[in-house]
């Protein structure tokens, strides 16, 4: 399978924060959903795809190519929706658009056309007059005229009520189905990758914790429910973090199918969903720090 994205290694640090020892790749034809906690690093991430940050140490990769040599070959090629509105404020959207197309040799007024029908986008009304859905929607079509084969949307679901969300999640699902467009998302609402993410990137504290399918996620992770009278500092190194109560422990595992043989019947498994992985993850972390 294709890779449109790799890091090979990298660092990046900052006063208070370091992504280390990145290693991560996107396929090519996917949805790949970033998740990880406030200040995990997903944006930072995010940038050095851009080329908006450099990384200290380590290479990166996009579409095989290096940013030193290619930059304008690489951003010809992508789509960037970011959470903050980055349009002036005072312009509408045909004034805008009649700003970025020189940019990109691509550029193709029918699918601007298309999409400004479809969104029901007005083309003549200022952006600081557009609510936050109308204006990811227009950043939306402004990233998909000018044929990008990756887009990369730094929480374009942030602040966007369930139906617009759910709208735009549908969007992204009808873009890849020809299987030559790659979309990466970051986001805080882990819901939004059930339904349609393809892969998810778990970062906390600059690590790459994993990159999996949901259907990986699933056959790895689990909560865990026994007696208290099963953990010892030995069953206990099988756990990502415990919750104690008086009336038993609820765990994480990262390997099912381990619990499974030593515990057998005495726990009870449960589905572990994107948020309950983020959460004992960041309990782990400070348990065992
Ligand atoms: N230019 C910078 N200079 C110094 N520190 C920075 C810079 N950019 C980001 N950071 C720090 O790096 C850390 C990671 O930030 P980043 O925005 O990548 O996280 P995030 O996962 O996107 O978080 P959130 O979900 O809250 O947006 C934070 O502690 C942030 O303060």
């Amino acid at each position: 399978m294709e890779n449109v994205i790799e890091f090979n290694h990298v660092h990046k640090s900052f006063r208070n924060f370091q992504l280390t020892d990145l290693s991560l790749t996107v396929k090519k034809g996917f949805i790949s959903g970033f998740i990880g906690g406030n200040g995990a690093g997903k944006s930072t991430i995010i940038k050095l795809m851009m080329n908006l940050l450099q990384p200290d140490s380590g290479s990166i990769s996009m579409f095989g190519l290096n940013y030193s040599e290619h930059e304008k070959e690489i951003k010809q090629r992508i789509g960037f929706v970011y959470d903050e509105n980055v349009f002036y404020e005072q312009l509408t959207l045909a004034e805008m658009k009649r700003m970025i197309k020189p940019a990109y040799r691509n550029w193709d007024d029918d699918v601007f056309q298309h999409y400004v029908q479809t969104f029901e986008l007005p083309l003549h009304q200022k952006f600081k007059t557009l609510s936050k859905g109308m204006s990811m929607k227009a950043s939306l079509a402004i990233a998909l005229s000018h044929h990008a084969e990756l887009i990369i949307m730094d929480e374009p679901t942030s602040g966007l009520d369930p139906m617009i969300r759910r709208e735009l999640l549908d969007i992204l699902r009808q873009l890849i189905q020809n299987g030559e467009v790659t979309i990466i998302f970051s986001t805080h609402i882990t819901t939004d990758l059930d339904h349609i993410a393809d892969y998810i990137t778990f970062i906390h504290q600059g690590e790459h914790m994993f990159t999996k399918t949901l259907y990986q996620i699933e056959e790895d992770y689990a909560i865990v429910k026994g007696g208290l009278e099963l953990l010892d500092r030995e069953t206990e190194q099988e756990f990502v973090a415990i919750r104690k109560s008086k009336h038993g422990f609820e765990a994480l595992t990262a390997n099912k199918s381990r619990v499974e043989q030593i515990f057998g019947d005495m726990v009870l498994l449960e589905r572990a969903s994107l948020e309950d992985i983020m959460f004992y993850t960041k309990k782990g972390g400070e348990q065992y720090a």
